[in-house]
């Protein structure tokens, strides 16, 4: 079979007008997309430059295909099962930097170039003081931008009109604010010129923003059957589901130059995306780091085989409505319509979202992601949410890796795996050995941003749990806290 390039499709032919740090399926199935679609609207006429952020990647896959990959839209629209094929070409060209350093410095004096987006997930946007500047190649993704905008600031004079839209997709709080920090960072670091912080300041706009979209990824299980289908083969293919929120901090001038909206997608401009960030981390993606454990060791691997499940599904719409809606400062009956459509996309039955997948760094996802809602609750009633409780309980028995003889991929920091496997060798099924376990854990100010074991009552419920788990199995002790909650 033939492998898709532009030998089976002509390629596009656009001006060069966004820089795109990251390559990963997440870029591809969202920002790409949008790009393309504006494209074949003639709505935006510009193609994108992928430049890979770390030194090992996927640049020389994408290479192979001439910038070109299949998108695969699959779920639910308007009551349908509707599933989308479509060849994406919003992409010119790719730049390793590690094996062309020229060619990314060169990038930087293209005049056309307008934005800036990224996603070199929650690790990426960082500032390290033993970076280099520019004699090699700096190895953080901040690092990169601060000496590809200088480069381009020296080249245009400072002119201020060849300032760029950087609109970070990272999912960590205030991204766009967090990325120019480092920035800022770099140039005093590096000792840059005063002159280039102020064109950074005032020909530059950092925008913050907020993405939604559940991508599964490259869909191993039924390749051979889509490439038969699609009658050629494809390395990069990338599944999603329609569904899709862009909400970025900025204008109605922004909005114009990336006129996404005026074709139905649905990429908002706003002044203050908060809202959309709060319910966003804390009921969608709260959710499933909550469920991931305790649907993993119930036997199940997959959102939708969690969600299908009555007692999951009960457990987590008590845990969200209970618990984590009143939490959250914002309109309850908004905040209960936005969880309706988030359970629905829980049970998108094309969408195959490994558990596995979203277990990856569950600490420190359960850290930013539930924990704040676990304490708020706390703060607001005196008393703990038992739902919540029992999530982070479910976490720690599940870093003991074993679902019955299995052993769990786990994949998180090294030094946390180290610490529970040490931490697990010491319990020998008694509540004694079980609150120790606890108590260790919950004391890693480290992981959690404060000491957990001055919570009143949260070590002795948590290690309750976990006795319960170890004794009776998941399911039962699932069962008793939503018994706990049917005689209350
Ligand atoms: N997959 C989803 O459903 C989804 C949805 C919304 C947001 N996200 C977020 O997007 C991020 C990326 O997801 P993905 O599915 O594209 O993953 P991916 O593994 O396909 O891509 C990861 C990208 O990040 C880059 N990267 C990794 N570590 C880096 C580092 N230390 N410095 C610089 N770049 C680095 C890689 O080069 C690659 O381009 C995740 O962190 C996730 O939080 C994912
Ligand atoms: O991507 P992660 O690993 O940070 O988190 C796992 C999921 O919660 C996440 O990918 C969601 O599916 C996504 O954030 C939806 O927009």
């Amino acid at each position: 079979m033939e492998r898709l390039s532009k030998q089976i499709v002509d390629k596009n032919s656009y001006s060069e007008k966004v820089v795109q740090f990251g390559e990963g399926n997440f870029l591809r199935a969202f920002v790409d997309w949008q790009i393309d679609v504006m494209n074949k609207a003639d709505l935006f006429n510009g193609s994108i430059v992928v430049v890979q952020p770390i030194e090992h990647g996927l640049t020389e896959l994408l290479d192979q295909q001439d910038g070109l990959y299949t998108l695969i839209l699959e779920g639910i629209k308007e009551g349908k099962a509707v599933r989308e094929k479509e060849i994406i070409n919003s992409i010119s060209r790719t730049i390793n930097p590690y094996q062309d350093k020229e060619a990314f410095f060169a990038l930087a004096k293209q005049p056309e170039l307008a934005f800036v987006f990224s996603n070199t997930t929650e690790a990426g946007i960082v500032f390290e003081e033993t970076d280099i500047q520019t004699d090699r190649l700096p190895r953080t993704f901040p690092g990169k931008l601060t000496a590809f905008l200088y480069e381009r600031y020296l080249h245009f004079h400072a002119d201020m009109t060849k300032g760029l839209a950087i609109i970070p997709c990272e999912l960590i709080d205030r991204n766009g604010d967090q990325l120019k920090a480092c920035i800022e960072k770099y140039i005093d670091l590096w000792a840059l010129p005063a002159a280039f912080l102020d064109w950074l300041n005032h020909a530059n706009q950092f925008c913050c923003s907020l993405v939604d979209r559940i991508v599964p990824g490259y869909p191993r299980d039924q390749a051979t059957k889509i490439e038969h289908e699609l009658g050629y083969h494809d390395q990069l293919m990338v599944v999603a589901e329609h569904y899709h929120l862009w909400v970025i901090e900025g204008d109605a001038e922004l909005a114009a130059k990336f006129p996404a909206n005026q074709i139905g997608l649905n990429t908002l401009f706003v002044e203050d995306l908060a809202p959309y960030r709060t319910r966003k981390v804390h009921i969608l993606n709260g959710s499933h780091t909550a469920l991931t454990p305790i649907a993993y060791l119930m036997g199940l691997n997959t959102v939708e085989e969690a969600i299908k499940n009555e007692k999951i599904s009960q457990f987590l719409k008590q845990m969200i409505n209970e618990e984590v809606i009143p939490s959250l400062p914002y309109d309850q009956s908004d905040l209960k319509a936005y969880t309706e459509t988030v359970l629905e996309r829980f049970e998108n039955p094309y969408l195959k979202h490994q558990l596995m997948s979203i277990a990856l760094n569950s600490v420190s996802k359960f850290a930013t992601r539930d924990l704040p809602i676990l304490l708020r609750y706390y703060e607001k009633t005196g008393a703990l949410p038992e739902k919540l409780v029992f999530a982070l309980a479910a976490l720690l028995y599940f870093y003991d890796g074993k679902r019955g003889n299995e052993t769990i991929a786990l994949n998180d920091d090294p030094e946390i795996l180290e610490r529970f496997q040490k931490w697990w060798k010491t319990y020998d099924g008694s509540l004694e050995s079980a609150h120790y376990l606890v108590s260790h854990a919950l004391r890693k100010t480290k992981w959690w941003g404060q000491d957990l074991t001055k919570l009143e009552g949260l070590v002795k419920q948590v290690a309750e749990h976990l006795m319960r788990i170890d004794t009776n199995g998941i399911a039962l002790a699932l069962d008793h806290i939503l018994e706990v909650k049917d005689h209350a």
